[in-house]
């Protein structure tokens, strides 16, 4: 085995530079480690050096090599982070500009929380340690689940005054590794927070607390006649405080807008256990800055969201879901065209997929047929319309699947029967995703690209990786957000670097976002300076360090590191 790496060359761009980076002997890592590959892609490995500013950012093998955030193992009842796979060598650390965990701190969190509700079972920490992904593993020996805002606020409060790092998690749904820790942080698990507060029908405006689970909230309102202006395939599990702190966009975005506009207040907690009240219901308040809109978006780095106002829709009544195949992505451009202008305000979703995306999907799902089995086209398209009218809605959709077709943009297609119908077009569009994480390695691009350049990217990446990978274009084309995934049997650093920065440097030239709905999280703040100006980058550092002096909250998320 090689000796541990000396490393250290790296600190924070905010929060106190670190004294020093623990290491052990990597002669004393247990067995079972995970393969390299399979955590690689937590600090890019590029090869390029980018100055910014002040901000340097050197990305060479070696640096990759010594900052790899890898997998943990046990010793001495104390997990350790090892950085790099026994081939490699493996150098175990922790981040020594925090705390380490003691048993007054157990008995303090114990003491505010209560006994049950300070979690150090091995299981449940297991599951809370690694993402949806099964990407990143923290190695967290703590999982508090506090059930009121001042227990939030006791332990960002002591953990600030203690020097302990915290992440606060929801239903770790995140696609960018936002809601595990990356060494020993204490989880801050919102779960227990799940209260309904209050409905109102007459503004629809809808109070609760931050653990409460998307499709609960749903299901919520459609007791009332409303519902949740955001839809995500994991509504099952995400939690509103994790998708108020992504932003998250998902499937309904094109009709109802973003939560920067849906979300008329939040509570939260600051890094310094501060509560700031601003769970407004007023869909106008010009009185100073609007400073909630920090923390939607803000992953966790800037404070926790504890409770949420949000401004629902009506559920309305009517709803058609058509499966449309075009012969190419032309063809795409000019249905949504047509969609925009046939169908107008009852347009409620426009989701694209190509063959390889759904050939996946249609794998994956067990059972499932597929809606256009005779037509093998290059694209698929799901349209669904929205309305309160089912005989004005269903003739508009008439009219534009008519001139669809008549104009040859759509070249075969059905239109849901019912509510089964549907179900089925939508599980193969939520499908993939879920398809793509059993697929073995996965790597994962969430972009916001003017649309008609948007499936290019997909064509000229296919174009450069050949038969070493399946690479996949989908998304909610509606909104100019393709994600691009890419399919191999196993993480290869090779291609990886076949993949980046090239992605990233196409989208920033074609003026995209490198995160369309995702957002940055851990696997991709040094990719932030594609999509922003080191003055925007250097501001929202200045934010940080103002809101978290100590870089307590959610560390390494978000904001670029800096290596040297
Ligand atoms: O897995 C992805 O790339 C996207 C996941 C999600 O945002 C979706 O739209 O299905
Ligand atoms: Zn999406």
């Amino acid at each position: 085995m090689r000796p541990a790496i000396k490393l250290v060359r790296k600190w924070w761009s905010y929060g106190p530079k670190p004294q020093k980076l623990r290491i052990w002997d990597p002669q004393a890592v247990g067995s079972g480690l995970l393969p390299r590959s399979s955590h690689a892609r937590g600090l890019h490995q590029t090869g390029d050096h980018l100055q910014h500013s002040n901000l340097t950012y050197k990305h060479s093998n070696q640096v990759f090599k010594d900052i790899d955030i890898g997998n943990t193992s046990r010793r001495s009842g104390f997990q350790m982070r090892n950085f790099g796979s026994s081939t490699m060598g493996s150098t175990i650390l922790r981040d020594e500009r925090f705390a380490i965990l003691e048993e007054c701190d157990i008995h303090y969190f114990q003491k505010v929380v209560g006994e049950r509700a300070v979690i150090n079972d091995k299981d449940e920490l297991e599951a809370a340690n690694v993402d949806w992904l099964g990407k990143f593993k923290g190695a967290s020996q703590v999982l508090l689940r506090p059930r009121t805002t001042k227990q939030v606020a006791s332990i960002l409060q002591y953990c600030n005054s203690r020097g302990i790092a915290v992440v606060p998690q929801g239903g770790n749904t995140s696609l960018v590794g936002g809601s595990v820790p990356v060494f020993d942080e204490v989880i801050v698990n919102l779960g227990a927070m799940n209260k309904i507060l209050s409905f109102d029908e007459v503004s629809g405006v809808l109070v609760c607390e931050a653990g409460c689970i998307l499709e609960n909230l749903d299901k919520y309102l459609a007791e009332h006649g409303f519902t949740m202006p955001l839809d995500l395939g994991a509504k099952g599990s995400c939690q509103i405080g994790g998708n108020v702190s992504t932003n998250a966009g998902g499937l309904r975005f094109l009709r109802y807008g973003s939560l920067h506009g849906n979300v008329l207040g939040l509570e939260v907690v600051l890094p310094d256990g501060t509560i700031v009240d601003m769970l407004g219901t007023l869909r106008k308040d010009n009185t100073g800055y609007d400073l909630k809109q920090l923390f939607i978006g803000g992953e966790g780095t800037l404070g926790v969201v504890t409770k949420v106002s949000l401004l629902t829709p009506a559920k309305l009544s009517s709803v058609n879901v058509a499966f449309l195949a075009c012969q190419d992505y032309l063809s795409c451009q000019e249905v949504l065209v047509l969609a925009k202008k046939k169908l107008g305000e009852v347009l409620s979703a426009f989701e694209f997929l190509d063959r390889s995306s759904l050939d996946m999907a249609l794998d994956h799902l067990e059972g499932m047929r597929d809606p256009l089995p005779s037509a093998k086209q290059k694209f698929y398209l799901l349209i669904e319309t929205t309305g309160s009218n089912e005989n004005h809605d269903k003739e508009k959709l008439d009219v534009f699947l008519e001139d669809a077709v008549r104009t040859g943009h759509v070249v075969d297609g059905v239109v849901a029967q019912d509510n089964s119908q549907s179900s089925a077009f939508w599980r193969i569009r939520e499908g993939i995703a879920e398809a793509l994480n059993k697929a073995g390695a996965v790597y994962k691009y969430d972009l916001s690209i003017p649309v008609k350049d948007l499936y290019q990217l997909v064509e000229e990446m296919r174009a450069k990786l050949g038969d070493s990978a399946i690479v996949i274009g989908y998304g909610h084309l509606g909104d100019g957000n393709l994600h691009l995934n890419i399919s191999a049997p196993k993480y290869d650093e090779k291609l990886l670097l076949q993949i980046e920065p090239f992605v990233y440097e196409w989208t920033s030239q074609h003026k995209g976002s490198v995160s369309a709905e995702h957002g940055l999280g851990f696997m991709k703040p040094h990719a932030i300076h594609y999509s922003k100006t080191p003055e925007t980058v250097q501001l929202m550092v200045k934010m940080k360090n103002l809101l978290d002096p100590n870089g307590i909250l959610n560390p390494y998320k978000v904001l670029p590191s800096i290596h040297i």
